[in-house]
C-alpha cells in the first residue's frame, strides 16, 4: 500500500460569501473523517472546536489577519507537517482563507512545500450569488480568483431569481471556462466532491469515542436540515466508475487526462500500465487541473486491474467510459510494443511527485488549455 496522502483543500471566498457555513456543513457531513481546519480567525467560526478533527490539540489558529500575509511558507509547512503526520490521524485539512488573501499563493505553498503526507486537494471558491455584481465592483480581483479555482460554489442561490441565477452561471463560465460550478444554499455541497468517506478498521471504529458528528446526528435526527436535500445534493454531481482488466496505454491515458472535459472535478483510483511497468500500480489522484501519480509495488498475488472513479457535474458518462476503454491495450503484443516505447511512460512520470522538481513559476491559472502544473 502506498502511504496515506492527506488532501489539503483551500476554501476561499469574499467576506460573508458563506465559507464558514460551508465548512460547518462539511464538518457535519464528514462521513467519519477527521477534518483539521486552518483558519485566520477562529473566533468567527461558530463550531464546537471539538468538531474539528475530534481533538482540540490538532486544531490550529493562525491568528488574525490575512492568512497569506501572516504566514510565510515555512510556517504553513510546519502546520501542514504537524497536521498530516500519521500520528495526528487527520484525514483532510481545510485551509479557510479570507477573500483578501491571494489564493494562488496558498496553493503554491501547498504544492511546493515539503510535506510528504499532504496532497493538494483543490481550491474551492465560494461566491455569494446575491452579492455577485456588488462584489465584482468592489473587488475586481474576484474574477481572477474564479478563473484559477478548481471548484466554484455558487452559494445563496435562494436569494436570487432563476433568471439571475442563470445569468451568473453564464458569467462564471466566461470567467473560468470549464471550471466546475456547483450551486448551493447554505453551503450544502456534496462532501464527496472534496473527500471520500473514511475507511477505518472496524475495531478502531468501535473503540473511537463518540464524535461531535455522532452526537449531533443523535440529537438532531428530525432536524437534520440536510436530509431533505439529499436528492438535490446527489443531483449536483455524478460519479462514474471504470474497471479494466487489460493494461492501460500510458500515452493514450495521458492524452485522455490532459484533455479531460470541463466539469470533471475529481479522479481517483489505481492504474495498471501492464508491461510498461509490471512492478507497480499507480495511484491516480486528480482534482481540478492538478494531477498526481503515486507508484507503489503490487501486492503479492494482487489482481492487475485499473479501477477509477470520476466525479464531476455535467459530465457525459458514456463518452468518458468510451474514451477510457479506448485507453486499454487489449492485444498483448501491442502492450509489449507500448512497453518497448521507452518514452511512453514519461508523460506519467512527470506527475510522480518524488521525480519532479517544484516549479517556482507555478500558476494555477493556466486554464484548461494550458499546461498541467507539475507537482513538487
Ligand atoms: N440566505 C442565505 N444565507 C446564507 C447562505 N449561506 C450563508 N448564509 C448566511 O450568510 C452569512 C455569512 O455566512 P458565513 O458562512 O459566515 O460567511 P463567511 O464567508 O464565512 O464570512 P466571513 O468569515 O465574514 O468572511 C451568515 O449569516 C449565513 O447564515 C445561503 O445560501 N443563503
Amino acid at each position: 500500500m502506498s502511504r496515506k496522502q492527506i488532501p489539503v483543500v483551500v476554501l476561499t471566498g469574499f467576506l460573508g460569501s458563506g465559507k464558514t457555513t460551508l465548512l460547518n456543513h462539511l464538518l457535519r457531513r464528514r462521513a467519519g473523517n477527521r477534518i483539521a481546519v486552518v483558519v485566520n480567525d477562529f473566533g468567527a467560526i461558530e463550531i464546537d472546536t471539538m468538531t474539528v478533527a475530534g481533538q482540540v490539540g490538532s486544531t490550529v489558529s493562525l491568528g488574525n489577519g490575512c492568512l497569506c500575509c501572516a504566514v510565510d511558507a515555512s510556517e504553513l509547512d510546519g502546520y501542514l507537517e504537524r497536521l498530516t503526520r500519521p500520528s495526528a490521524r487527520i484525514d483532510i485539512v481545510v485551509i479557510e482563507a479570507s477573500g483578501l488573501a491571494e489564493p494562488q499563493e496558498l496553493v503554491r505553498m501547498i504544492l511546493t512545500g515539503d510535506h510528504p503526507h499532504a496532497v493538494y486537494g483543490g481550491l474551492v471558491q465560494v461566491v455569494d450569488a446575491a452579492e455577485f455584481d456588488a462584489t465584482r465592483a468592489r473587488h475586481p480581483e474576484i474574477d481572477r480568483h474564479i478563473s484559477i479555482a478548481d471548484l466554484v460554489v455558487l452559494n445563496k442561490t435562494d436569494r436570487v431569481a432563476e433568471t439571475e441565477h442563470r445569468r451568473i452561471l453564464a458569467t462564471l463560465d466566461g470567467l473560468g471556462p470549464g471550471t466546475p460550478v456547483v450551486s448551493a444554499t447554505y453551503g450544502r455541497i456534496d462532501p464527496e466532491l472534496l473527500f471520500d468517506p473514511a475507511v477505518r478498521p472496524d475495531e478502531e471504529e468501535k473503540a473511537r469515542q463518540l464524535s461531535f458528528e455522532d452526537l449531533y446526528e443523535d440529537a438532531h435526527p428530525a432536524h437534520d436540515d440536510h436530509a431533505s436535500h439529499d436528492g438535490h445534493l446527489h443531483a449536483a454531481y455524478e460519479s462514474v466508475s471504470f474497471t479494466a482488466g487489460a493494461p492501460m496505454n500510458p500515452r493514450r491515458l495521458m492524452a485522455f487526462l490532459d484533455s479531460r472535459p470541463p466539469g470533471l472535478y475529481r479522479i481517483k483510483g489505481f492504474v495498471d500500465f501492464g508491461p510498461a511497468d509490471p512492478a507497480n500500480r499507480y495511484a491516480l489522484h486528480a482534482v481540478g487541473r492538478a494531477l498526481r501519480f503515486h507508484p507503489a509495488p503490487w501486492g503479492r498475488g494482487e489482481e492487475r486491474l485499473t479501477q477509477l472513479v470520476l466525479i464531476g457535474s455535467g459530465i457525459d458518462r458514456e463518452v468518458l467510459l468510451k474514451e477510457l476503454h479506448a485507453c486499454q491495450e487489449t492485444e498483448p503484443r501491442a502492450a509489449r510494443d507500448a512497453a518497448a516505447d521507452q518514452s511512453g511512460m514519461w508523460g506519467v512520470l512527470r506527475y510522480v511527485p518524488d521525480l519532479t522538481e517544484p516549479e517556482p513559476g507555478y500558476e494555477t491559472g493556466s486554464g484548461p488549455e494550458g499546461p498541467e502544473p507539475d507537482m513538487p
